[in-house]
């Protein structure tokens, strides 16, 4: 037995050898250097996008999960359950540093490095406090501490900057920091604020067991579902930091991400793509820029789809302009108006919502659709996780790989993103907690499609930074 373990440990260790091995080699062969955990993340830095080479993605996947696997196999598993239970904090003061514009205040420090004391004085909050925030989110990657209380950003505190003035950040209100941004800050805020809201909730909902009572009401005190709460006039900002959120969704994973899969480019000039639930319409408006003779749709809530509009006209007035983008206020549960979409666009959408309703949804569209209409949906799917076996081989693109033993086939927690957001639709938007999980296996969305009348065609998987994409036509 221990023999074995410690065998176990020698496979966990080779795998991330040999995984270290294919990265030097790809990096050498570029003439680059891995970018440093110890400076800033510079996106346009080309050694960035070997990451997202086959090879060299696939040695990261290794790496992270037989890592992981080794650390939870060494440890003492007390001390790993305590950290664990305890993981909270780091959301907690990862939203302190966003709110407080840290990593702001320390770009703009003349050595790009600041005592805390001087972080807390332009944040005006307590600079003991601040401190004890600053070195656990330190000891996790998240800020360097480059001398006893000071300060400075890294690769991972980096990606949180709202790329604004800081005098600016400063000055405004807090609803306004995230206008003109990426987005990526304002969805880490609403994670670390809102979802961690409802998160505290799971257990009293579960227990409760009220049908349409998911997490979020009781954190929020409301019966409605949350997009209808977005929709009331009192809760315009949230609604607003949201739009933005689902924005930064795109720029925090890969920008190219909307062009890994359904080729926009084959669609002729004059193409109609309806964004169905298309939030601000970022999704359809970088599609729109790549390719600026498709004439967009965007469909939203009411109140939404006038956020739509006026993002559109401050990013793409053009096209706006040219008469090419149209905003009409639309409820999926009912009749969809446009019967001559080239492409239904349903961005994650079917995952806010359990089967019958999400059938619903889509049986609208297909009700709708013309014989060449085609639907894709961007969604994450759950990879297999309980074995190494695969059925649905048949649909070009389909195949999900195995992670190598002794690593779990879905390569653990390297893959926990999907997880993680599967509780998140759960306490948030489904209607019913007992109706099960919401980010569908290749398989639940095969079979949703099916019993729309839709027949899966295409599948482009994504790779953890990216979601999968999945392409439909109408079944005859
Ligand atoms: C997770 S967001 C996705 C937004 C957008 N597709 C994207 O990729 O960023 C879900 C969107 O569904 C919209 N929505 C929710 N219920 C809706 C309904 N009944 N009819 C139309 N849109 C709805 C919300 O307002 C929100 O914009």
């Amino acid at each position: 037995m221990h023999s074995l373990q410690v065998s176990t440990l020698r496979l966990l260790a080779d795998i991330i050898s040999t995984a270290v091995g294919k990265m030097e080699a790809a990096y050498e062969r570029d003439g680059h250097l891995l970018p440093s955990l110890d400076t800033p993340f510079d996106p346009a830095d080309s050694a960035e996008s070997l990451r997202r080479e086959p090879d060299v993605a696939a040695a990261i996947m290794d790496i992270l999960a037989a890592a992981a696997q080794i650390s939870v196999t060494v440890r003492d598993p007390s001390r790993t359950m305590v950290q664990t239970a305890l993981a909270f904090n780091i959301s907690s003061c990862l939203r302190v540093a966003s709110e407080l514009n840290v990593v702001e205040i320390i770009r703009d420090a003349p050595s790009q490095a600041s005592h805390v004391k001087e972080i807390a004085a332009l944040a005006s909050v307590d600079s003991n406090l601040l401190g004890e925030i600053l070195k656990l989110l330190a000891t996790h990657h998240i800020f360097r501490e480059v001398s006893p209380n000071v300060f400075a950003n890294n690769r991972i505190s980096s990606v949180l900057d709202k790329g604004k003035a800081l005098i600016d950040l400063l000055t405004s209100s807090r609803d306004e920091r995230f206008t003109g941004t990426s987005g990526f800050a304002a969805w880490v805020e609403y994670m670390t604020n809102d979802i961690f809201r409802s998160a505290t909730c799971l257990m009293d909902a579960i227990s409760t067991l009220q049908d349409g009572i998911v997490p979020f009401n009781l954190a929020f005190g409301t019966t409605e579902p949350l997009y209808y709460w977005m929709e009331l006039p009192e809760n315009a900002a949230t609604r607003e930091h949201f739009g933005l959120a689902m924005q930064g969704t795109v720029a925090g994973g890969d920008p190219e991400s909307l062009f890994h899969g359904f080729d926009w480019g084959s669609l002729g000039p004059g193409s109609i793509v309806v964004d169905v639930g298309g939030g601000n319409g970022h999704s359809s408006l970088t599609i729109a820029q790549r390719y600026p003779e498709l004439h967009v749709m965007v469909q939203d809530l009411a109140h939404t789809v006038e956020e739509a509009r006026k993002y559109w006209h401050t990013h793409f007035v053009d096209h706006a302009n040219r008469g090419m983008v149209e905003f009409q206020a639309h409820d999926f549960f009912t009749l969809q108006p446009v019967k001559n979409a080239d492409i239904f666009l349903l961005r994650i959408i079917a995952h806010n919502w359990p089967d019958l309703r999400a059938i619903e949804i889509l049986k609208h569209l297909r009700s709708a659709a013309l014989p060449t209409t085609r639907l894709v949906i961007m969604d994450e799917i759950v990879p297999i996780a309980g074995g190494r076996t695969f059925e649905n081989a048949d649909i070009p693109g389909s195949a999900q790989l195995f992670a190598q033993e002794p690593l779990l086939p879905n390569w653990g927690t390297a893959s926990a993103e999907v997880y993680l957001f599967d509780i998140v639709v759960g306490i948030d938007t489904i209607e019913c907690i007992l109706c099960g999980g919401v980010e569908r296996t290749l398989d639940d969305f095969k079979e949703l499609l099916d019993q729309a009348g839709w027949e899966m065609v295409r599948v482009h998987h994504g790779d953890r930074t990216r979601y999968s994409q999945l392409v439909a036509v109408p079944k005859v």
